[in-house]
């Protein structure tokens, strides 16, 4: 029986058994991602599933929805706040933007964490590398089920969510290849793929891609309290600010483990100065986005003071670090970053990255967005430019 909400059981819904109802046309696609990755990366992942929804769709495939995984106990967040239950993608996204796109739905419309019954997947198929992707010498688009393969999901810590089979396949290729997968069983109403990391864009940086990356707007509570940010510390109030400069400076695992690729702090501040004077001569603020530890941000603030700039870092207060948690402080940072005059970012950091799109999409010059920071001395490639597709 059909109920109000679409077809679905409100979370707490007695009559449906906090469960979504089975009589409804919808299959559904869950998916969940290698748990080390971060939030920019996983952000990626799920253009590349809202695409495939959306292609397929145009083709007139329309009997699939995709159920956006929880965000639940990331490896880079580290306040206490960000520890506790899993959190839905309405923290940080406008939600409705994104069903603008695709026909997505948060896992609390599909099951209530408290729910008695279980839900079952039918199939979940476990993703992993071929252990040569150049078998004899070539990148070719292939799957092979094998038998084994490690399996450590724990459904975002949802106790009622099972799987029925579990199917462990070898894949490379374009993530429209997991039809192949999906339609080897025909009868499958939820279908979810783990290590959903593996399988590539169709086509990165194409018009869909875009029309993907643009309906992915933040939550309005971030937008509001980074605006507010911008407005008062950094003396702006248009979308193109020219009162200050930032840099998205990652540390942590990229400092040490990727040294070739990082500066030091005072190389951090020479190439601040460059850019500087010869991009935005006028600007005094300096808006630092950044993972590091106290100590060096410290340095890096104080060796900047020196050069007679004005440093800003947002600090968020308690009461928002516990209303935004560690995603959504990290994503008023990235909202910040978007609209300077001039950025800089980490070489080969999805944080970076996806500044790097929103300031495409806010129609920044592109010479005033794809540039990184270098090592202090050795080679530095320049970053790619993916430039926005109207
Ligand atoms: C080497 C790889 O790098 C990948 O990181 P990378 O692409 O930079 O970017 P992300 O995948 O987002 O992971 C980095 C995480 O670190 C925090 N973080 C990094 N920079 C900032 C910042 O400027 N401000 C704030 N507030 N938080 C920051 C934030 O939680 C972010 O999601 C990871 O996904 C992989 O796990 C792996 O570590």
């Amino acid at each position: 029986e059909q109920n109000s909400n679409g077809g679905y059981c409100d979370a707490g819904s007695k009559t449906c058994d906090n469960q979504l109802e089975v009589t409804h046309d919808y299959k559904l696609i869950f998916y969940d991602v290698n748990p080390p990755e971060g939030f920019n990366l996983r952000r990626d992942v799920y253009m590349r599933f809202a695409i495939m929804l959306a292609e397929a769709k145009k083709r007139g495939r329309s009997d699939w929805r995709l159920v956006l995984p929880p965000w639940y106990n990331l490896y880079h967040w580290r306040s206490a706040h960000s520890k506790s239950d899993p959190q839905p993608w309405s923290e940080f996204f406008d939600v409705e933007s994104l069903k603008s796109f695709a026909q997505v739905l948060e896992l609390n419309e599909v099951i209530d964490k408290a729910a008695k019954k279980p839900l079952q997947i039918d199939t979940l198929y476990v993703l992993q590398n071929f252990e040569n992707p150049f078998e004899n010498g070539v990148f070719e688009e292939k799957w092979q089920l094998t038998s084994e393969c490690e399996y450590e999901g724990n459904y975002w810590g949802y106790n009622n969510i099972e799987a029925k089979e579990i199917v462990c396949v070898r894949f490379q290729g374009k993530i429209s290849k997991l039809w192949e997968l999906i339609y080897q069983h025909p009868s499958d109403r939820k279908v979810m793929f783990m290590h959903a990391e593996i399988p590539l864009h169709d086509n990165y940086g194409s018009k869909s891609y875009w029309d993907c990356r643009k309906s992915m707007k933040y939550s309005k509570p971030l937008i509001k309290t980074a605006k507010k940010f911008i407005n008062k510390k950094l003396d702006c109030k248009s979308e193109q600010c020219s009162t200050y400069l930032a840099i998205h400076w990652r540390r942590r695992d990229f400092a040490y483990s990727r040294p070739n690729d990082v500066p030091s702090i005072t190389g951090t501040v020479k190439q601040i100065r460059v850019a500087v004077d010869k991009n935005v001569p006028d600007v005094k603020k300096i808006f630092i986005a950044t993972d590091a530890d106290s100590s060096e941000i410290k340095e890096l603030k104080s060796k900047l003071k020196e050069e007679g700039y004005n440093v800003y870092l947002y600090n968020p207060s308690e009461s928002d670090l516990k209303e935004f948690k560690d995603g959504g402080v990290a994503i008023i940072d990235q909202i910040i970053c978007s609209h300077a005059a001039y950025f800089i970012g980490t070489h080969d950091s999805t944080f970076s990255f996806r500044i790097q799109e929103e300031r495409e999409i806010l129609g920044f010059d592109s010479n005033t967005t794809f540039n990184r920071f270098c090592p202090d001395s050795g080679p530095c490639e320049k970053p790619s430019r993916w430039k926005v597709i109207i």
